[in-house]
């Protein structure tokens, strides 16, 4: 057992604590930091879920031999001059969804972003808000729909981290907000102001990150989730059935995954001649390599070259301010009954007290 932190806090005020957590992202672009990234995420169970005898020699006599060098050349494309767009929003989430929160439940709140891979960790995160006196943690992973790639490995390490503290904080978990009000309308309004700036395309196409098929039909959610989201959202702007579709992106491995795929999509549209399309990746919290590049560049040109005519990518939520409240209104929805908690100062000074006239050793540290 860690004695962790927050092991001697009663001097601080009682803090909630919402740590937010994404998926990770090279420390730059280039092929020894994605080496170093691709490593620790595709050494996760939860992302391959082949047997180690199986996946262990093809990881690293095939993967990370070829693939750092090719992925460091597409993120160059996108890394911004204040580093990796994952990153830099994620932070501007972090204390934007603060602020929000603090309007709400008082200056005792503290949001920190944790990365499932490489830096801050979730362990760093989890200790920070400990530290600053948070004995109530929310876990928010920035996945609307739940996939045990995403969430659920997000999770399992948040918990094998707490698992291990001496004192170990109250915790609720946000495991999916794929329906949530909220985050529909805020999807549905950042559609809605593209064509406001540009008419409607012929087809609005939703593309979110493939699953392996056989973690579908072992029982995952995720797909299930994804057609959820893209349906209210069609709904909410009164598309009718034949002007939106459903696919999924950025296959990985030679096995079976969720379809259609969006290149193979976007590209038969595009032979059909299609005239405009708008996409939009509703899975994806903030713009990151997966939209950015694989999106408003690969699939842009696919659909470029096959034929079609005007492509649009709508941006992810990011930082928008109706994203921001959708994200104050989750994780608010989830803090019920918290902000009653009992007037911990007077507690203290009662203890402080009892403590200062009955000494004891090591009482110096309370
Ligand atoms: C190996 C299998 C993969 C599974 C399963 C998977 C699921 C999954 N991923 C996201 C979100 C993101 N993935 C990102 C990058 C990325 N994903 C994989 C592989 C799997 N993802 C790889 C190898 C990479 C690295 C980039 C590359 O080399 O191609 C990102 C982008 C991170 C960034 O820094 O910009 C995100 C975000 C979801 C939501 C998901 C399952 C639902
Ligand atoms: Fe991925
Ligand atoms: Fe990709």
């Amino acid at each position: 057992m860690s004695n962790g932190p927050g092991g001697f806090t009663h001097s601080q005020p009682e803090g909630l604590g919402v740590l937010l957590i994404n998926l990770g992202t090279p420390e730059a672009p280039t092929p020894s930091a994605l080496r170093r990234y691709l490593r620790e995420f595709l050494s996760d169970r939860r992302v391959v879920e082949l047997p180690r005898w199986r996946w262990w020699p093809i990881l690293h006599l095939f993967v990370l031999t070829t693939r750092p060098r090719r992925s460091a050349a597409l993120y160059r494309r996108i890394w911004w001059e204040e580093g990796s767009p994952l990153l830099v929003i994620g932070r501007r989430q972090a204390q934007g969804l603060q602020a929000l929160l603090r309007e709400r439940w008082g200056p005792q709140v503290w949001v920190r972003l944790a990365m499932r891979y490489g830096n801050p960790s979730i362990r760093q995160g989890l200790r920070e808000l400990s530290s600053l006196g948070c004995r109530r943690v929310l876990l928010f992973p920035l996945y609307p729909q739940y996939a045990s790639a995403t969430t659920g490995s997000s999770l399992e390490v948040a918990f094998r981290e707490l698992a291990r503290w001496r004192w170990v904080p109250e915790v609720r978990v946000v495991a999916s907000y794929h329906d949530h009000p909220a985050y529909v309308k805020a999807l549905a309004n950042s559609v809605r102001e593209s064509w406001q700036r540009e008419a409607p395309g012929e087809k609005l196409l939703f593309s979110f990150h493939g699953i392996p098929l056989a973690a579908f039909l072992a029982g995952d959610p995720y797909f299930c989730h994804c057609q959820k989201t893209a349906r209210l959202v069609a709904e909410e702007l009164e598309l009718p059935r034949d002007r939106w579709e459903v696919a999924f992106q950025s296959k990985f491995g030679r096995d079976p995954w969720l379809e259609p795929a969006t290149i193979e999509l976007v590209s038969q549209w595009g032979r059909q001649g299609l005239s405009s399309l708008d996409v939009l990746c509703p899975g994806f919290a903030a713009d990151c390599l997966e939209t950015l590049e694989e999106i408003a560049m690969t699939n842009r040109e696919a659909f470029l070259h096959a034929g079609g005519g005007r492509f649009r990518y709508i941006p992810a939520l990011n930082d928008r301010p109706d994203h921001l409240q959708a994200l104050s209104e989750i994780a608010s929805g989830h803090m019920a009954g918290w902000g009653e908690a009992a007037d911990v100062s007077e507690r203290e000074r009662r203890f402080r007290e009892f403590v200062a006239a009955n000494p004891f050793p090591g009482a110096e540290r309370f």
